[in-house]
């Protein structure tokens, strides 16, 4: 549906050029919900530009449905922009415009009969929930609400491509989770496929089916959200992903295994969920099944994609001989632990 091919863009720059795209390929399903995320200066912005040819890329190609925009000239670009629906980090609305009339915008551009504007703006308004507000002015709306006539305006077209260009950052967690969801919510309903170009790996883990990670103009690695958060490939996903997780092994306890690598009769280790059935009482299971204690110290589970996703960081008391067939147990059943250390005999009653 939406494919870039060796998409590329040098800028000029004041010394040398700046290469902002190298060479990205990516390849965006029907109905799909693809993220991208980069850190600033990535080069999302450009990504944005190009795909929807605000910017001539230097090579390359961005198709839609299989037409390649890129190479078209600037009436039938024109035109063909309208396959593609923008929502904004800071909205964009018109201040001196209502809601309706925000939304009814883009129709009156494309030449759209009035006799059919007025009904198309009100289903409109219905899909993102205003429609109590339609005579309101962007100065009278929350940051959520401008964001839904945003929305509301980008789909007024019957775009094929919705691209949020960090279309929550401006908002607060819970108005961001509102605002995520109703993006889930009408790609459901309308099948409209979703780019969502953001910083956060949590609004990439809430809604997106597959993730591109975008460094120095380069795709690094790409591929479903819950394959890129368990297996990250490198150090820049590892990165964003424990910034949403909180995977961080809390510092007190890290200190206290310091020195100490491997097993002991008390052993810290950490416990990722990724590869655990759900439904399994692992903990259970290894108390039963071995001469161990099990202490939860910390820890974190979510649902990506309604699979569980998280580690725990445990403590285990017993000989070290029936912690290491507790650890092989476990590493039958494929799952991932990490042995951060043991605690030392003259710290273990604190700990
Ligand atoms: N018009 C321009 N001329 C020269 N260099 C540019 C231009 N626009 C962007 N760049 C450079 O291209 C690179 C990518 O910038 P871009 O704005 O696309 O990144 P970004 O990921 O969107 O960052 P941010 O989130 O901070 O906007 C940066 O090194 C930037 O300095």
């Amino acid at each position: 549906m939406l494919e870039l091919v060796e998409l590329t863009k040098i800028y000029p720059g004041a010394k040398d050029p700046v290469v902002a795209l190298d060479k990205v390929s990516l390849t965006v399903g029907r109905g799909e919900i693809f993220g991208v995320i980069g850190r600033s200066g990535a080069g999302k912005s450009t990504l944005i530009r190009c795909i929807n040819l605000l910017e001539r890329p230097t090579s390359g190609t961005v198709s839609v449905d299989g037409h390649d925009l890129s190479s078209l000239g600037d009436q039938a670009l024109n035109r063909a922009r309208r396959e593609i629906g923008m929502v904004f980090q800071h909205f964009n609305l018109l201040s001196s415009r209502t809601a309706f009339d925000n939304v009814a915008l883009p129709l009156e551009i494309a030449g759209t009969r009035p006799a059919e504007i007025r009904p198309r703006v009100a289903e409109l308004l219905e899909l993102v929930g205003l429609s109590g507000e339609a005579g309101r002015y962007p100065a009278q709306l929350s940051g959520g609400q401008k964001q839904r006539v945003g929305i509301a305006r980008a789909l007024a077209n019957r775009p094929k491509v919705l691209l949020c260009d960090e279309a929550t950052s401006a908002l607060d967690p819970e108005t961001t989770i509102q605002i995520l969801d109703l993006v889930a919510d009408i790609n459901r309903r309308l099948g409209v496929t979703v780019v969502l170009i953001t910083h956060e790996m949590s609004v990439v883990r809430r809604i997106a089916d597959r993730v591109a990670v975008l460094e120095a103009g380069r795709v690094l690695e790409s591929g479903p959200v819950y394959d890129i958060f368990t297996r990250p490939a490198f150090e820049t996903t590892r990165r964003f992903v424990a910034e949403t997780v909180g995977y961080e092994v809390p510092a007190a306890l890290l200190a206290m295994v310091a020195e100490n690598p491997g097993i002991g009769a008390a052993t810290l280790m950490r416990v990722s969920l990724v590869g655990v059935p759900p439904g399994e009482p692992l903990m259970s299971r290894l108390v039963r099944n071995f001469a161990i204690d099990v202490r939860i110290v910390a820890g974190r589970i979510d649902a990506i994609q309604g699979r569980p996703f998280g580690s725990l960081v445990v403590l285990t008391t017993g000989t070290p001989h029936d912690i290491a067939a507790a650890l092989d147990y476990m590493r039958q059943r494929n799952v991932q632990i990490e042995v951060l250390g043991h605690v030392a005999a003259n710290d273990r009653a604190a700990s």
